[in-house]
């Protein structure tokens, strides 16, 4: 048996996701929790016997990840964490960071990625948007059993690991869900006996607290039963088993712009209001600045409307999206709200049928804001079309980058590009692109 090593190293930067990198003449080890500069003593596996070299990770890398043991010297920008259970829950990875240098680290992803596609447009500094914190939360809920007995309990996974981690208070939520990690062991305490796994998604609403549990499969007669009892007993606004509506004591809304929304249950809704409204700001201040009036605007992957709501303050809007749900719900929010100019949706699965260019050219501008897959195949179409402005939001710095390129290469210039931050401690980061067509558009 090869034991593991425990060695000294000295970090040299910080990786994609937060860890410190030591080069060492193996290559270069990855070390969470360490910051550029610190001597660490860290354990790292033993080498794989038949090559000698670092265990391979699941990327198939040869990149080696240690365990620190101890910072021995530690860099200026080390901070204290602010929640105890940092380290041992996987939901944070950045409490060590003072703010400088998380900023910078978070800014440098957005700009890796654009220099990797070919992009040199300046990145503009990150924006904090977390505000007052997560309006949403899902922990996982798991049953343990041992010889002492049976415990049930909801958290956090630990980092890289299906350990859960219980958690009754987190720091990165809003205070409007201080009482989130009760509810949900109250629910998973009624659900777990099934003795299956649970996920347990808890969003804060202008009514109290949303739940949709996943997991669990469809409920039975008697099941609902205990859930509605539960959900007076808790004053829950909506509880939901996959979607499916088991209560609604009141409407849960979430306020975008001069609406309230009531969004479907689970559907997908910004991590914090302060995220939100950054990203639907800088959308509306680049159509405001742009140099002709926008009269009709598109807004691509419009989810249950939080930019289509406040462009139609300024302009028509037509909002396209896969969720039929998601664009009732705007539909419902923008006929309740007086003053808006007109909202038109259309339920459509933009990878497969894109708008074309001919549909795309009866707008002044044009936002698209896709899941972390990207919107190849709609930028693709933007770039053949007239649009004189395109928005880009994105929550993926990769497929940012190759959307960007495919617009440049199109004819767009970019702008402007600002990172936004609103999943503090984790290296997820938002960003927001603007494209103003400068050439003519190649047709391909
Ligand atoms: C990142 S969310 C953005 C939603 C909205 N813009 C917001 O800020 O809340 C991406 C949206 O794309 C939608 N979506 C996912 N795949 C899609 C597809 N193939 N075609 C159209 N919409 C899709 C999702 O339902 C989701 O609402």
């Amino acid at each position: 048996m090869t034991l593991d090593a425990t060695l000294t190293l000295t970090i040299a930067r910080l990786g994609a996701r937060g860890d410190g990198i030591a080069d060492t003449p193996a290559g270069p080890v990855y070390v969470p929790y360490a910051l550029p500069g610190e001597t660490v003593r860290v354990s790292l596996p033993a080498p794989d016997p038949s090559t000698g070299r670092a265990a391979r990770s699941s990327m198939g890398r040869a990149d080696a990840r240690a365990a620190l043991i101890a910072v021995e010297h530690a860099a200026p920008d080390r901070r204290a964490p602010e929640c105890v259970l940092f380290t041992r829950c996987g939901g944070c990875v950045t409490q060590h960071m003072s703010e400088a240098t998380y900023g910078a680290w978070k800014r440098d992803s957005v700009v890796t990625a654009l220099a990797r596609a070919g992009i040199d447009t300046p990145v503009e500094p990150l924006v904090d948007a977390h505000g007052t914190g997560r309006r949403r939360v899902t922990f996982h809920g798991r049953r343990r059993q041992d010889a002492d007995g049976v415990d049930d309990a909801v958290g956090f996974m630990a980092a890289r690991s299906h350990d859960l981690v219980p958690v009754a208070h987190c720091p990165v939520l809003d205070p409007a869900l201080a009482r989130a990690p009760a509810v949900a062991l109250d629910l998973a305490r009624l659900l777990l006996p099934k003795g299956k796994p649970l996920d347990i998604q808890i969003t804060a609403t202008t009514s109290g607290l949303d739940i949709d549990v996943r997991g669990h499969g469809p409920a039975g007669e008697v099941e609902r039963r205990v859930l509605t009892g539960a959900a007076e007993r808790l004053d829950l606004a909506r509880l939901s088993i996959h979607g499916d509506l088991v209560v609604e004591r009141r409407p849960p809304g979430i306020a975008m712009g001069r609406g309230l929304v009531t969004p479907p249950a689970g559907g997908f809704l910004q991590a914090t209001a302060l995220g939100e409204e950054t990203l639907a700001r800088l959308v509306t201040e680049a159509c405001d600045s742009a140099p002709g009036r926008i009269k009709r605007a598109a807004d691509l992957f419009a989810g249950c409307g939080p930019f289509a709501l406040r462009l139609a303050e300024r302009a028509e809007v037509h909002a396209v999206e896969s969720a039929a749900a998601a664009l009732a719900a705007l539909d419902r929010a923008f006929r309740a709200t007086p003053g808006l100019r007109r909202i038109t949706t259309e339920a459509r699965d933009l990878f497969r049928r894109p708008l074309l260019p001919l549909e795309l050219n009866r707008y002044d501008a044009v936002v698209f804001d896709p899941p972390r897959a990207g919107a190849e195949a709609q930028a693709r179409e933007i770039a053949k079309s007239q649009v004189p402005l395109v928005v880009a939001v994105s929550c993926d710095a990769g497929t940012f980058a190759r959307d960007a390129k495919i617009l440049t290469d199109g004819g767009y210039a970019a702008a402007r590009i600002t990172p936004v931050d609103q999943f503090r401690h984790s290296p997820h980061v938002e960003m927001v692109g603007v494209f103003v067509r400068t050439g003519k558009a190649r047709r391909r």
